[in-house]
């Protein structure tokens, strides 16, 4: 594979939410940061809305406050959006990727690199989302999964889109499997406001990104419960070790779940108001429903669709999960919330794995 050495000429982001959107701002000036002739198009499904923010240079659902950069281009055409486009980057949720990316594959160039920004996991197959992205794609083209799966990527770190969109410094993580995609990958995102490093660890990249929702969920609702800092860093802290320990089962690094994508990303989700998965946990904590929680969200919190497969997926390696499971216990309704607190750090003191 021999990605042009001055970077993609052309940078297509499937999807225009909170995420997707600003992340077309940050290629778009880093672009110009670089001096680079490049091509940066967002495509969004609804014709309206991508006329709207064409015409108004601003995302008003997701992004209100925010300008975006006069060079950025606009679809909602899938064919026109992906010709030429040798970086496609995938900001669509995880439980709508497989469907959404299905009906984008025949467009997408054989000699395309794909970056996925989604932070979840799969319902029913379990599936990363560069694993749904190589399984994809090879169904609908002519290359395989395996020479797919190297040239599928992802972001993640502590990037809380708003303030990202706000262009307060933000490191992030760009890994793949070669390092050389990755270093591609990243510098043609690296803005004055945004650091991207690079790691070869897809795996604990993706997981450490996908189970911070869950656990930030769980401290979201130790805050709707009113419960303070001791609670949540102790749900903090144990909910890294759990995560760590399925990165580590799946073939992850350790040092990756220490980094950026790892504890940062943990730290970030867990601690801020502007996190979807944190206010969706505290909305539970508070006495709602998952149904009325679900309507007063108009944004994707991926921790609520993730967490069972998570669960099931670290069962399967036979990794233990405490905050997980409590976490889906009150999502199944199983457990209602005020009888969580035990559940969380309550393993047996004999167990394996007792140590701090
Ligand atoms: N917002 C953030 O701060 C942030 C940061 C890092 C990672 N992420 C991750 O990025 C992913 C996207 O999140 P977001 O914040 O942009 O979500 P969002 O809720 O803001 O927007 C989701 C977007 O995807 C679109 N969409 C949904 N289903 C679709 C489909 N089938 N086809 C095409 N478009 C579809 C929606 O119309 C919307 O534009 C998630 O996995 C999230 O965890 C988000
Ligand atoms: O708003 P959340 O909870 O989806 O979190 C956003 C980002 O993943 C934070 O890094």
């Amino acid at each position: 594979m021999t990605p042009d050495p001055n970077g993609p000429r052309k940078v297509t982001v499937l999807g225009a939410g909170s995420w997707g959107t600003t992340f077309a701002k940050v290629l778009a000036d880093a672009a110009a940061d670089a001096g680079a002739q490049r091509t940066v198009c967002l495509w969004g499904r609804d014709p309206e809305s991508m006329q709207r923010i064409a015409r108004e240079h601003r995302n008003d659902r997701y992004v209100p406050e925010i300008e975006l950069p006069e060079t950025l281009e606009y679809s909602s055409d899938l064919r026109s959006a992906l010709a030429g486009a040798d970086l496609v980057v995938a900001a669509i949720p995880a439980q709508s990727l497989r469907a959404q990316l299905g009906a984008a594959a025949s467009y997408v160039e054989p000699e395309a690199v794909i970056l996925s920004l989604a932070k979840g996991l799969e319902s029913g197959t379990g599936l990363r989302m560069t694993q749904v992205i190589a399984q994809v794609l090879a169904e609908h083209t002519q290359r395989t999964a395996e020479e797919w799966a190297r040239r599928a990527c992802v972001l993640s770190g502590p990037n809380l889109a708003m303030e990202i969109a706000r262009e307060e410094p933000t490191a992030s993580v760009v890994a793949a499997t070669d390092h050389d995609t990755a270093a591609w990958v990243a510098r043609c995102c690296a803005a004055p406001y945004f650091r991207p490093y690079t790691n070869t660890d897809v795996i604990g990249t993706e997981i450490g990104g996908l189970v911070k929702n869950v656990i930030a969920l769980c401290v979201g609702i130790c805050d709707g419960r009113g419960y303070g800092d001791n609670s949540k860093a102790s749900v903090m802290t144990r909910g890294l070790a759990e995560t760590t320990r399925l990165a580590l089962a799946l073939g992850g690094d350790l040092t990756t779940l220490s980094g950026l994508s790892g504890m940062g990303d943990l730290v970030a989700t867990c601690s801020s108001s502007l996190s979807r998965n944190h206010t969706a946990g505290r909305l539970l904590g508070a006495g709602l429903s998952l149904e009325q929680v679900q309507d007063a969200m108009t944004q994707t919190a991926e921790g609520i669709k993730s967490a069972p497969a998570v669960l099931a997926l670290a069962r399967h390696h036979g990794v233990d999960m405490p905050i997980t499971e409590a976490v889906v216990s009150v999502l199944r309704n199983d457990v209602p919330v005020h009888e969580l607190a035990p559940r969380l750090l309550g393993r047996d003191l004999k167990s394996e794995g007792n140590s701090a």
